[in-house]
């Protein structure tokens, strides 16, 4: 049987991976094989997906594949059905594809789509909504409606954010989530063969939208970062990655969505170099890379830190 597809979108920081990775965590009853899509050139999420149980994944950076043409995300699905024979395929898209796009590309290529999932932070739908028309778009596009962050999002805003996707998208079903934990059966079970996509406006070069690297491999201030990163101009809106500071032997995976940060202990299989890798998205974050790589240089550690560091941690490297 070829696998059925469902496609996981959803803006910026969302909430996609982790939706996945708790639906991977709960097993899903079948085999999944994951499509991951990360406008970055270095993508993150892998790792952890293939940890939570997926059966195959492959990353495609640097892009999103609602902007080009259908070949690569078909190689991909292909190659996933060589490697693992899944049942199950689900595309996770960038925060800021239209998923229109996909929906003909799925469709053209004559695969079996089950439903498009679009996952909406109870806390960010405003910050979303304001910061691109995709945001809109996604919403429009879904069958299922998963409200992520619900554990710290108090009543009044769930109920608020609930009555407003109801409104944009009358006809989705609305689920809440907290940390991506939902019985799978209410993503994989329903067949419901989406409907064809509204025609969109002009969706291009991620509608404003850039995104640039940076990475150094010496360990971190961890106060001078934070204090960067909380002072960071409103049009970067979303900088995930891998940082190691110099209080700590393992790195911190860093999620920064919206004037929101969150570090927290990661411990990897193997020893990450180079050490800090960091993907920055904003509305023309391209313009505001060098400023912000400088201010990123003067948060490393001192020469002095950096050899105890080393030092004290040698044996983990
Ligand atoms: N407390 C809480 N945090 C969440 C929840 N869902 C996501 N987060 C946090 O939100 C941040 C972004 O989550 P991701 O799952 O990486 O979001 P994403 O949509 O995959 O991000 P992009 O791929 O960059 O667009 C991370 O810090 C997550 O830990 C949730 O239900 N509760």
């Amino acid at each position: 049987m070829p696998p059925r597809i469902t496609i996981v979108t959803g803006f910026l920081g969302s909430g996609k991976t982790t939706l996945l990775r708790g639906l991977l965590a709960a097993g899903a009853g079948r085999r999944v094989a994951l499509v991951v899509n990360e406008i970055g050139a270095v993508g993150f999420d892998g790792a952890a997906l293939e940890r939570a149980g997926a059966s195959a994944m492959i990353e495609l950076t640097g892009g999103c594949l609602c902007c080009v043409a259908g070949s690569d995300l078909l190689l991909a699905v292909e190659d996933l059905i060589n490697m693992a024979d899944p049942d199950q395929i689900v595309i996770e898209t960038t925060g800021l594809a239209e998923p229109g796009g996909l929906i003909r590309q799925v469709r053209a290529a004559g695969l079996a789509l089950d439903a498009v999932v679009t996952v909406v932070a109870a806390d960010g739908l405003e910050a979303a909504l304001a910061a691109s028309p995709v945001a809109l778009w996604q919403i429009q596009a879904a069958d299922l409606l998963v409200v992520s962050r619900v554990d710290v999002a108090d009543a009044a805003q769930i109920v608020a954010v609930e009555a407003q996707l109801r409104h944009m998208n009358p006809r989705a079903t609305i689920i809440p989530a907290a940390h991506g934990r939902i019985d799978p059966q209410l993503v994989f079970g329903p067949r419901l063969n989406p409907s064809d996509p509204l025609p969109m406006p002009e969706h291009r070069d991620l509608d404003g939208f850039s995104s640039f690297v940076w990475q150094s491999d010496t360990p971190i201030q961890r106060s001078r970062l934070t204090a960067l990163l909380a002072a960071l101009p409103k049009t970067i809106y979303r900088v995930k990655g891998l940082v190691h500071c110099g209080d700590a032997p393992w790195p911190d995976a860093l999620h920064y969505v919206a004037g929101r940060l969150e570090l927290s202990a990661f411990r990897p299989r193997a020893a990450i170099r180079p050490l800090n890798q960091l993907v920055w998205i904003g509305i023309a974050a391209h313009a505001l890379q060098e400023d912000l790589v400088a201010q990123l240089e003067a948060c490393h550690e001192s020469e002095g830190r950096v050899a105890a560091w080393m030092l004290r941690y040698r044996d983990l490297f």
